[in-house]
């Protein structure tokens, strides 16, 4: 994309380099300069008698690091769509991961001259289809590329939620293949949330590796105001395959998704990225077995040179290192490698090795199986909240001990990776040559790995086995999603997030009219949740009425005191500055996902749910009724992310708060009731989301 100047082709032969598809003719071939992410590229071009425009690589080397074929191929169908006339032409990636090269004007492309090329200013990406506010805002995320029409997908089934988006299946007509759309949602008035935005899509396109999700392109339109990431579509991902009920993966197997795994951590790193939200549901898979990383919504650019802080609200808290949650600035590639760590004893235990309630209580849980810090860790680190939290006692590391039935080589490579110094955790790469991958058994081929049933067939699955064992939570219709008691996380966290629309009994989703006469794609499934900020920088989180919907029904806003949950954590003087470490002693419990309407059900439903749902939590805390015929609820945020209120509508629109700790403190979490602990599993999945939500405020104030 962003073929900006040219010059006349005469040092090239075309013929040698074109497309064999088509005729061409060599007088109108031109040498353009390209820019594709931040890389200049030169390409080759010839006006095909068709009109067509054929471009190639001059020197496939320049793209060679992209993983790029050095034939490119145009796109687009000829006289239909993807004209532009403003000095640029769209270079992506087609589905055989060949350069495409979307019809451009020839009269765009410039008079023919030598050098090298200007860089597209915001005014040519306007002209090129990109709306103003995102080419004033995010010009270096869009630049060489060309926005895809939404009228060239056909939108599917909703597949997944996000803290910040909604993400789609799609086939893409062009391309005729199926992908997944992301619909990123941010207000445009909002510069830092925008650029935090188009951080993710940079990151993306700085990066190329298999083990990767590739971002393929952008939708949206001059006019629009929102914009959709367009993914090559991955069938499932690692929490969702680990938790089908009677499916434990042999070693081969564990091996071959932790090694594609490292090397895609390895391709982040050796760009100078850190995902920094390592976790199962974010590794998705495809049907041929490849691991692709996925979710960089959290990632960053990082130089281990530079003095620049970064904050330390990253990585969901099961998989988050300890100089994090003791509040480091510095870090580094360690953070993925910590939590790599955790999904390696998940994958070969079959549960979560450290599922921490509160941030200090994630602390505790890595000191008892780690081996407390030693004094010159905690002396050299100098970590901001090692003076309020130390343990009394000390503990002595037991790891091996834990994991003894594991293989010696994995223990070995958890040993490693989950050294409390994130210095002694070593790289992606050395992992990579650890014996855990060279002794036998080797890690298998991805195409030999299980072919598994698509996830609507797998999530029907769980829900009926729930079902079966009565593990309803806060369901009622027997198309809804139910997520047994004792599920992962993650897992329940996509269960939950995906298809929330009414089902046919075949599986099948059935969109509302409403949502169908939405315009843009060719099928329209509509985004019925919408988080945006207010004029005070709150943000508001609002669903509307008329579409089907199941999902978490309590709302409350809660905050966890975990103090006492650690007897064994001290240093909390009586006069503890808390709001200094506030971060760190208390948390949410509630996620913008518990706020929302679920306007499907009906009023009534909505109150049999709630009630039933404050009978499971009576003694956990207080929490006010919900009104019948609300019809919005809303959540306020501080732009820190910080919840101020939560309301929901009365009858007379008048505001009904829901508040209340939905937690108890207990003198020792280890000896939790049963049903208690079961709430409070439930409880600390929907903090994950709401930790999510935080730690991206957090980013765009210290960030962006
Ligand atoms: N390429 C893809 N193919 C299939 N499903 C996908 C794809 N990308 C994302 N999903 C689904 O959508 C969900 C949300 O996507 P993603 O994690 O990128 O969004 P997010 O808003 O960043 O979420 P989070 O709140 O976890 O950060 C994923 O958990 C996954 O289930």
């Amino acid at each position: 994309m962003g073929c900006i100047s040219s010059k006349e082709n005469k040092l090239h032969s075309p013929k040698e380099r074109l497309s064999s598809r088509g005729n061409y003719d060599r007088r109108v071939a031109h040498v353009y300069s390209c820019s594709r992410g931040d890389e200049e590229v030169r390409v080759n071009s010839n006006k095909l008698e068709n009109g067509d425009l054929k471009v190639m690589l001059i020197d496939k080397k320049e793209f060679g690091s992209c993983g790029l074929d050095d034939h490119i191929e145009t796109d687009g169908i000829p006289g239909q769509d993807d004209k532009r006339t403003a000095g640029s032409c769209g270079i992506g990636v087609n589905s055989h991961s060949k350069l495409t090269v979307e019809k451009c004007d020839e009269g765009s492309l410039g008079h023919p001259s030598w050098g090298r090329v200007p860089k597209s200013g915001e005014a040519g990406q306007v002209a090129a289809g990109w709306p103003s506010w995102l080419a004033s805002q995010a010009s270096e995320a869009i630049r060489g590329w060309v926005p895809r029409q939404a009228a060239t997908f056909k939108k599917l089934d909703r597949i997944g939620q996000g803290t910040y988006s909604n993400v789609y299946k799609a086939y893409d007509v062009t391309r005729d293949k199926t992908v997944a759309l992301k619909k990123v949602r941010f207000d445009i008035n909002d510069s830092e949330s925008v650029k935090f935005m188009a951080r993710e899509i940079l990151i993306l396109r700085r990066l190329d590796h298999p083990n990767i999700i590739k971002l393929e392109g952008l939708i949206t339109s001059e006019n629009s105001h929102s914009l959709y990431l367009v993914f090559e579509y991955m069938e499932h991902d690692l929490t969702g395959l680990a938790s089908i009920p009677g499916i434990k993966f042999k070693e081969p197997q564990i091996k071959c998704y932790i090694q594609q795994l490292f090397s895609g951590l390895d391709h982040c790193h050796s760009r100078g990225v850190l995902h920094r939200d390592i976790k199962g549901s974010n590794l998705l898979i495809d049907n041929n077995g490849i691991l692709k990383i996925a979710d960089f919504g959290l990632a960053s650019f990082f130089d281990p040179k530079s003095n620049t802080q970064l904050t330390s609200r990253v990585v969901t808290l099961w998989y988050r290192a300890p100089e994090l949650l003791l509040g480091a600035s510095h870090y580094g590639v360690a953070v993925d490698l910590w939590s790599t760590g955790c999904i390696i004893g998940e994958l070969y235990t079959g549960k979560p090795i450290l599922p921490g309630r509160t941030e200090v209580e994630q602390l505790h849980k890595i000191f008892k199986l780690c081996g407390s810090p030693s004094e010159d860790y905690w002396r050299r680190s100098k970590l901001p909240h090692m003076s309020v939290i130390k343990t009394q006692r000390s503990y002595r590391r037991c790891l091996a001990e834990t994991f003894r039935d594991l293989p010696a080589s994995a223990v070995g490579l958890i040993e490693t990776l989950l050294s409390i110094d994130p210095a002694q955790r070593g790289t992606a790469s050395f992992a990579l040559r650890t014996e855990y991958f060279t002794i036998e058994p080797r890690a298998c081929d991805p195409s030999t790995l299980p072919k598994y049933p698509p996830r609507r067939e797998i999530d029907a699955k769980m829900q009926d086995d729930a079902r079966r064992q009565g593990a309803v939570v806060g369901r009622t219709k027997e198309s809804e999603a139910v997520i047994p008691s004792n599920a992962h996380p993650d897992l329940s966290t996509s269960v939950q997030r995906r298809d929330r629309h009414s089902s046919n009994g075949r599986g099948e989703i059935l969109y509302s009219k409403k949502e169908q006469a939405v315009s843009g794609f060719l099928d329209y499934c509509s985004n019925q949740t919408q988080a945006f900020r207010d004029g005070k920088g709150h943000y508001l989180v609002q669903q509307h009425k008329n579409v089907s919907h199941s999902g978490p029904l309590i709302s409350g806003t809660g905050w966890t005191n975990a103090g006492k949950n650690m007897d064994n954590l001290h240093q909390v003087p009586a006069r503890t500055n808390l709001p200094k470490v506030s971060g760190l002693l208390t948390s949410r419990t509630s996620s913008p996902e518990e706020h929302r309407h679920y306007p499907g059900s009906s009023d009534q439903k909505l109150v049999k749910q709630a009630s039933r749902f404050h009978n499971l939590l009576n003694e956990a805390g207080s929490m006010r009724k919900q009104d019948q015929n609300h019809q919005i609820r809303r959540m306020a945020y501080s732009p820190s992310g910080q919840m101020r209120k939560s309301y929901v509508r009365g009858p007379r629109g008048n505001k009904i708060y829901v508040s209340g700790p939905l937690l108890y403190p207990s003198n020792n979490g280890d000896q939790m009731p049963q049903e208690r602990d079961r709430q409070i599993q439930k409880y600390a999945r929907q903090q994950h989301d709401q930790t999510k939500l935080e730690m991206r405020n957090t980013h765009r104030k210290q960030e962006t």
